[in-house]
């Protein structure tokens, strides 16, 4: 059912809930999306959407909390990007994030973590590539080049859909994420001077190229020629990092076995910022692990240090 068709104005999504599809035109494209799910939540509504995406080329779904305040005024985005296995559903129902986004009136955005369902050999034959292990990397290598495009779909596609549909401060964006999605978040404000507000991490895999799951995954996106890793390493991108205050927040469980073994090396990290002079507030917790349990304690305290920036 094609409930309403606006073009070219943003209206405010709590008060159209019953529409089942939308259709709206920015500037230069339309932004279909379609309505998978709708919950009421803390006053506002927790919603999953699809669309097809051009750069993924397939239909992709994201997550995205409105809160009440988006039903009278713009408000600012929060994107979250998921770890590996994860669809936009992990952090939706594990995260708990939704009453402090309700209370700060941020709009909190999740897409899924890869393509699906694109038709490439092999792309569902390990847990730590291909479905579900995107990486948010704009894949070169010719296999996977065509829709294992997730920066650009979370930098640059994802934004103009969000924009173009929800009640959102295009200009009022910042960004976090766990794990895979954690460095993902890391790269995307690394890339992109003064884009976001302010970035935080639960658990990055914070220098990949030095890590087992990032060899893995560089290697199979990107080729063999490890100097165009670099590009999208955070801890490399740091050391040459030139932008406006980037308002780093990371959180580390010290009880994380990926940490214990090696994937995540936060310690890179922090010695790449403290040679070029980037601020960086790194957490360690001891006890936490790698899990949502621990996503959940330290929540609240991401949303708001990303409210300080948001809000400025
Ligand atoms: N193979 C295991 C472990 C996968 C896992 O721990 N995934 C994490 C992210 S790891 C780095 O990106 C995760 O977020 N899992 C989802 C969750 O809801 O906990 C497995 O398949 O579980």
């Amino acid at each position: 059912m094609i409930a309403g068709t606006l073009f070219g104005h943003l209206k405010f999504p709590g008060t159209i809930n019953s529409f089942s599809f939308r259709l709206l035109r920015n500037s230069s494209k339309m932004t279909a999306i379609t309505q998978v799910s709708s919950n009421k939540m803390f006053g506002g509504f927790q919603k999953v959407y699809s669309h097809e995406s051009t750069e993924c080329k397939c239909t992709m779904k994201f997550g995205v909390y409105i809160p009440p305040q988006a039903e009278v005024k713009k408000c600012p985005v929060l994107y979250w990007l998921s770890g590996l296995t994860c669809t936009e559903q992990n952090f939706v129902t594990k995260a708990g994030a939704q009453r402090v986004a309700a209370e700060k009136g941020i709009i909190l955005v999740a897409p899924d973590t890869s393509p699906r369902g694109v038709n490439i050999e092999g792309e569902d034959d390990s847990w730590d590539f291909g479905s579900g292990a995107g990486f948010y990397v704009d894949a070169t290598e010719e296999k996977w080049k065509t829709s294992y495009r997730m920066y650009s779909y979370v930098t640059k596609e994802l934004p103009e859909v969000i924009n173009a549909n929800f009640s959102s401060l295009p200009d009022k964006m910042s960004i976090f994420g766990h794990s895979m999605g954690g460095h993902g978040a890391l790269v995307c404000a690394l890339k992109n001077p003064g884009k976001f507000q302010s970035v935080s991490a639960f658990a990055p895999i914070s220098n990949p190229i030095k890590a087992p799951w990032g060899i893995k995954a560089f290697t199979g996106y990107l080729g063999g020629d490890q100097s165009k890793w670099q590009e999208y390493d955070a801890t490399e991108l740091v050391k040459k990092y030139t932008g406006p205050a980037l308002n780093m927040l990371v959180d580390q469980g010290k009880a994380d076995n990926f940490y214990v073994e090696g994937q995540l090396l936060p310690d890179n990290l922090s010695a790449a910022c403290a040679s070029n002079s980037v601020p960086i507030n790194l957490r360690i917790h001891e006890g936490y692990d790698h899990s949502y349990y621990f996503i959940a304690t330290f929540i609240e305290e991401h949303i708001n240090h990303h409210a300080k920036f948001l809000f400025q």
